[in-house]
């Protein structure tokens, strides 16, 4: 299987189903590779558009990056073709689409579900972090479900090898952590708050931080100013790790193996993703 990834692709090799969205740069579809019957999601990205943001060397980087990213929450990059005009990335499908949609519908989540999702989430920035890749741009978009209902995190538009500390701005206001908000140099930190922030918003159905405008979510940020709401009812092992997460001094954040040992996941967590 993995030789025959490694193989040179071309259209021809994918029957092309329904589209499952716009991604950053160009169109997504479901498309089953014909010999194989296997199901895959086909990104089809135009040349030009790459060009116009110059973006050919972060592409041409970031397939370095995610053909060695092996992690079974990661959404898997199998591989890529071209043609004249536009660039085709092979990715796994996620059965069961966007976390996002299901938070909707739901409005929250159980403890044992959101603890199961933050240990998922925690494991694939682990490995991430010792393949020295920050993803910066985890929010529940990003964040899909396969056929088992196994988080996958799935988009590295903008995710960067890092060896120091990064400047650049990305994502969107709420989850971004008080030295990203103040375009501070950040670095792997970022994503332990990252984490509390999802991990209220599993909880609460809303990230802590939201508010009219995003002049007032930069305030909240910068003050941290978490509550907890009376409703729906959250353990005190779950508002204490939250807690841990989202402090503004990024070196005092609780650390991904401290998240993995903590109480409330130890307690509520499906280790089996
Ligand atoms: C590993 O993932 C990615 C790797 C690279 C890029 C990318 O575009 N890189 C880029 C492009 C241009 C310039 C520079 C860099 C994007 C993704 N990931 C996604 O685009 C989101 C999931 S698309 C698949 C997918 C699967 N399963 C689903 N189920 C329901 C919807 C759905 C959607």
């Amino acid at each position: 299987e993995e030789d025959n990834l490694q193989r040179q692709w071309s259209l021809k090799d994918f029957e092309i189903g329904k589209p499952l969205g716009r991604g950053k740069f160009g169109r997504v579809y479901v498309a089953r590779e014909v010999k194989s019957k296997y199901v895959v999601a086909l990104k089809i990205i135009f040349k030009e558009q790459i060009e116009k943001y110059r973006l050919h060397h972060q592409l041409g980087r970031e397939m370095e990056i995610q053909s060695n990213l092996h992690h079974p929450n990661i959404l898997r990059l199998y591989g890529w073709f071209h043609d004249p005009e536009r660039v085709f990335l092979i990715l796994e499908y996620a059965h069961n689409g966007e976390l996002y949609k299901e938070l909707r519908k739901r409005g929250h989540l159980t403890e044992m579900q959101a603890a199961t999702y933050i240990l998922s989430l925690t494991e694939a920035l682990a490995y991430c972090h010792e393949k020295h890749v920050i993803h910066r741009d985890i929010k529940p978009e990003n964040l899909l479900l396969d056929h088992e209902g196994r988080l996958k995190i799935a988009d590295f538009g903008w995710s960067v090898q890092s060896r120091g500390k990064r400047h650049t701005m990305c994502g969107t206001l709420d989850y971004l952590a008080p030295e990203m908000v103040e375009n501070k140099a950040h670095d792997y930190a970022v994503d332990n708050w990252t984490l509390g922030i999802l991990c209220y918003e599993f909880l609460y159905g809303v990230p802590p931080f939201e508010a009219e405008s995003q002049a007032d979510t930069f305030k909240r940020i910068m003050k941290v100013d978490l509550s907890f709401p009376a409703t729906p009812v959250v353990s005190l092992e779950a508002k204490n790790l939250i807690s841990r997460l989202l402090v503004k001094d990024s070196s005092r954040r609780l650390s991904l193996q401290k998240i993995m040992e903590h109480p409330w996941i130890i307690k509520n967590a499906n280790p089996m993703g």
